[in-house]
């Protein structure tokens, strides 16, 4: 039995009192709640002994002054829980208004676990943790169940304490928060009023969220999140956006889901814009997501594995792989990846998809699927594509050169390109035909999205997020501030490599500035807290101002070299002397 008490109500729910012995975790039924104590023991406001004492009966003018002397009213009690929670699971409904009133956030969750795994990961007795516990609480709570993830709106419902709840309904908290068990607080009403209010004020909810996100979608845009994680591809992010639009305003065929086809090399943002559009469109981003490598769906007998085999067969229990995760969230962003892998069988089941807007398994269940987004992407046509770009931007180039030379003053450098109607009919669409041979399937794409190769000011950009992004970690984890010189962007964004796109100059930032970090590192030549700062070595500097005489492979062997240097307090720098790390070439010599 893992309650010791019961509750004094007339009519509780069968299951409420006794929770299932070694449940380690919450769930309905198995929360006990005290009805009797009207205590704040609020442990996260700092206070003397004596304010303690005053504490334990509370006194709402104790409770004022710590708040008027700067107390943060959403502190943490070491175990997880806030005052506001121990105001509500002890009935305290006017500490409840004064902690609302100087700020309370009603809608943070508990990060009290159970009462052994709290003792665990905090490496206290778990006695010391069921007594804090239940001084803060009560002991009719299971202590067995994890209370993680729970608010003040569980704990006022735990409590059934009408004119809490009612409060925290109206200072914001949200009906609809689920612990980490999935529960929302009305999965612990009992019937009366409290679930009452707790039902009308979840609708009401409801639709206050959507008119607020619809708001929040149209003071920050689609475009501009995708912007905010996506260098370049402007077109790109400009044609998915405008048909995300039109579908959420429904100015759309809702007879059948909108689908894309994404053309363009390797690494160069196809499936980060896909994830990205998945996280615009739901909150949930791990089921609103579907990824699925059509390179595994090449054999016709792999047509079972995508929808499910039938009857008799087996993998029939197991599902379709695409079926499978369709029925969770008929909505979601679905991505093919490398489609023109996939069996000729596959691609009819796709296109059926595509048409009807539903797909039928191998047990014969229908799914309904036209909302969903299906973004299917190829490289395909990739050369054509990145040497038609790498042309148009020489062209722009020399234009704006001759402009510069005739003197003439709206001259604007530009790295915006735009692929053409006509290239895109002569040669994308004959080399995609003879790819995919049907008319019918290329028809039902409504949007053919192409990527291009990057221009150099998206490659620095590439370089300087990937720089900080190590000088974030060197920070967090070793308290080193790494800063570096333009011309260090320059000499990276050279890795740049086509066919590999952006992994090109991750690649480039790990193997010549995160090796020699590493070995410096190793060589212990990095004072904690100091300051290095990345350099083009001086001898090498020519070379990047003459490079472009010079051919690709001379070029490359000529490579300027990037240094590393401590800055000292009077802001010179000391370059470090790092060896080279040995090979394992040179290691099997000497052994
Ligand atoms: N335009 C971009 N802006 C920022 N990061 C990018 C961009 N393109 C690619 N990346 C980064 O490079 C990596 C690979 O990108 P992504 O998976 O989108 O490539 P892809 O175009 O789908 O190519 P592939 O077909 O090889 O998967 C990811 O870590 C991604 O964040």
């Amino acid at each position: 039995k893992l309650c010791e008490e019961t509750v004094p109500h007339k009519d509780p729910p069968q299951e409420i009192f006794v929770g299932v012995i070694g449940t380690p975790f919450l769930s309905k039924g198995t929360i006990l709640y005290s009805v009797t104590r009207p205590v704040i023991h609020s442990a996260s406001l700092p206070m003397s002994v004596g304010e303690k004492q005053n504490l334990m009966k509370p006194s709402v003018s104790v409770l004022c002054r710590l708040l008027l002397e700067g107390t943060d009213v959403n502190a943490r009690h070491k175990l997880g829980w806030t005052a506001l929670m121990v105001a509500a699971i002890n009935r305290n409904s006017s500490v409840v208004k004064i902690l609302l009133a100087a700020g309370a956030d009603p809608n943070l969750g508990d990060e009290f676990n159970s009462v052994y795994e709290t003792a665990k990961e905090k490496g206290l007795h778990s006695l010391e943790v069921l007594v804090t516990r239940e001084d803060d609480f009560n002991n009719r709570l299971n202590n067995r169940a994890s209370f993680k993830g729970c608010t003040t709106l569980h704990y006022a419902v735990l409590a059934d304490d009408y004119v809490t709840v009612k409060l925290l309904l109206d200072g914001g908290a949200s009906p609809l928060q689920r612990n980490e068990m999935g529960h929302t607080p009305l999965d612990y009403a009992r019937d009366g009023e409290v679930m009452k209010l707790l039902k009308a004020s979840e609708t009401k909810f409801q639709e206050e969220q959507r008119k607020r996100e619809l708001e929040e979608r149209r003071r920050f845009p689609l475009e501009q999140r995708l912007k905010e994680h996506i260098i370049g591809q402007e077109n790109a992010i400009a044609t998915v956006g405008a048909a995300i639009r039109r579908k959420e305003n429904g100015w759309y065929d809702e007879e059948h889901p909108l689908v894309f086809l994404f053309l363009g090399s390797s690494g160069i943002g196809k499936t980060e814009l896909a994830k990205q559009t998945a996280k615009y469109m739901h909150k949930d981003a791990k089921k609103g997501f579907i990824r699925l490598d059509m390179s595994e769906f090449q054999e016709r007998h792999e047509v079972a594995k995508f929808i499910g085999s039938p009857p008799g067969y087996v993998g029939h229990e197991e599902g379709g792989q695409l079926t499978k995760k369709l029925k969770q969230c008929p909505n979601a962003v679905v991505l093919f990846d490398e489609v023109d892998k996939a069996h000729p069988d596959v691609l009819t089941i796709m296109l059926q998809l595509f048409d009807e807007g539903r797909l039928t398994d191998g047990k014969g269940k229908t799914i309904d699927c036209k909302d969903a987004i299906f973004i299917m992407t190829s490289n395909v046509a990739s050369d054509e594509i990145a040497q038609h770009a790498l042309q148009l931007r020489q062209e722009a180039l020399e234009m704006s050169r001759n402009r510069i030379a005739e003197n003439l003053d709206d001259v604007q450098i530009t790295d915006k390109i735009t692929i053409s109607k006509q290239f895109k009919e002569n040669v994308i669409r004959p080399i995609l035909k003879a790819h995919f041979r049907r008319d019918e399937f290329l028809g039902r794409i409504n949007e053919i999205v192409y990527f291009l190769p990057f221009c150099h000011s998206e490659l620095i950009q590439l370089v300087s997020k990937e720089l900080s992004f190590w000088a974030k970690r060197a920070k967090v984890r070793h308290n080193i501030t790494l800063v570096w010189d333009r011309e260090v962007m320059d000499v990276l964004a050279d890795g740049y490599n086509l066919h590999y796109g952006a992994r090109s100059i991750k690649h480039e930032v790990e193997r010549r500035v995160v090796n020699q970090l590493a070995a410096a590192y190793e060589q212990d030549l990095l004072p904690r807290g100091c300051t290095l700062r990345i350099t083009v070595d001086d001898s090498d500097k020519q070379l990047l101002k003459t490079k472009n005489s010079s051919s690709p492979e001379e070029e490359k062997r000529k490579a300027p070299t990037l240094r590393l240097e401590i800055v000292e307090k009077d802001s010179k720098s000391r370059k470090l002397d790092i060896q080279a790390p040995v090979s394992p070439d040179e290691i099997s010599f000497m052994l």
